[in-house]
């Protein structure tokens, strides 16, 4: 099974969880298009949901399939928020903000009563830490943060896009990519990076998914914290 086939088989899992009626948070990155994709299918032949987006390009794309937005003005609870990750590690802590979304991610699925990961087995890992942990900070603090995550020898890296310019997040800040090695205990990193002034978000999501669908040769298997 290919990389793609498995996303997509993990996404079509991730449905059988969404019910008629349904708030959803819909996730970001290259899995979660797909699942947006198929939820836009189910959408057309009559399921009714609506949805809070974790990225400018997740919500373009469910408009672009009818899939209704809401706001947490008028919805302040999601019964399942479904994202991807870049990392799934031990009791399904997670390294997410690959693609530079973590922080409405973490909002989201702090909002929501179920948390689903949806991911192909290659993401499943015994130590976070070989994907770049990243790390979201506000532009006028980062020498500060910099250094900061240095001294944690964190060694960050400042996020550009492949054509040199620099990445700036759908919140307007810049991204540092922390290409720290293994992350033994990532609540303690985690509230390490949480004390820094100037850090917005991070990509370290402990203790938050509820469950996660791993798609691979074997089919797809539930993960349970
Ligand atoms: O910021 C991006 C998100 O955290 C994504 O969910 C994560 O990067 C995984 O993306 P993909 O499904 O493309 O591997």
């Amino acid at each position: 099974m290919t990389q793609d086939e498995a996303k997509l088989k993990a996404a079509q899992r991730a449905l059988d969880f969404v019910q008629d009626g349904m708030s959803l948070g819909l996730g970001s990155g290259t899995t979660s298009a797909i699942f947006i994709k198929q939820l836009g299918e189910r959408v057309k032949q009559g399921l009714r949901v609506q949805g809070i987006a974790t990225s400018d390009a997740s919500q373009r794309l469910a408009e672009s399939l009818s899939i209704p937005i809401t706001t947490f003005d008028q919805c302040p609870e999601l019964d399942i928020a479904i994202d991807g990750a870049d990392e799934v590690g031990p009791d399904l802590a997670l390294i997410k903000g690959g693609g530079g979304a973590m922080l409405r991610e973490k909002i989201v699925a702090g909002a929501a009563h179920r948390f689903i990961v949806i991911a192909d087995s290659s993401k499943l890992v015994d130590t976070l830490g070989r994907f770049p942990l990243p790390v979201e900070v506000i532009q006028m603090a980062l020498p500060l943060v910099s250094r900061k995550l240095e001294a944690l020898d964190l060694n960050p890296k400042l996020r550009h896009h492949p054509d040199g310019s620099l990445y700036i997040t759908d919140e307007g800040n810049f991204i540092l990519d922390c290409a720290c090695g293994s992350i033994p205990d990532p609540a303690w990193t985690a509230s390490e990076l949480r004390g820094i002034v100037g850090v917005v978000e991070h990509g370290l999501f402990v203790n938050m998914a509820s469950l996660a669908l791993i798609a691979g040769d074997d089919g797809v298997r539930e993960v349970l914290p």
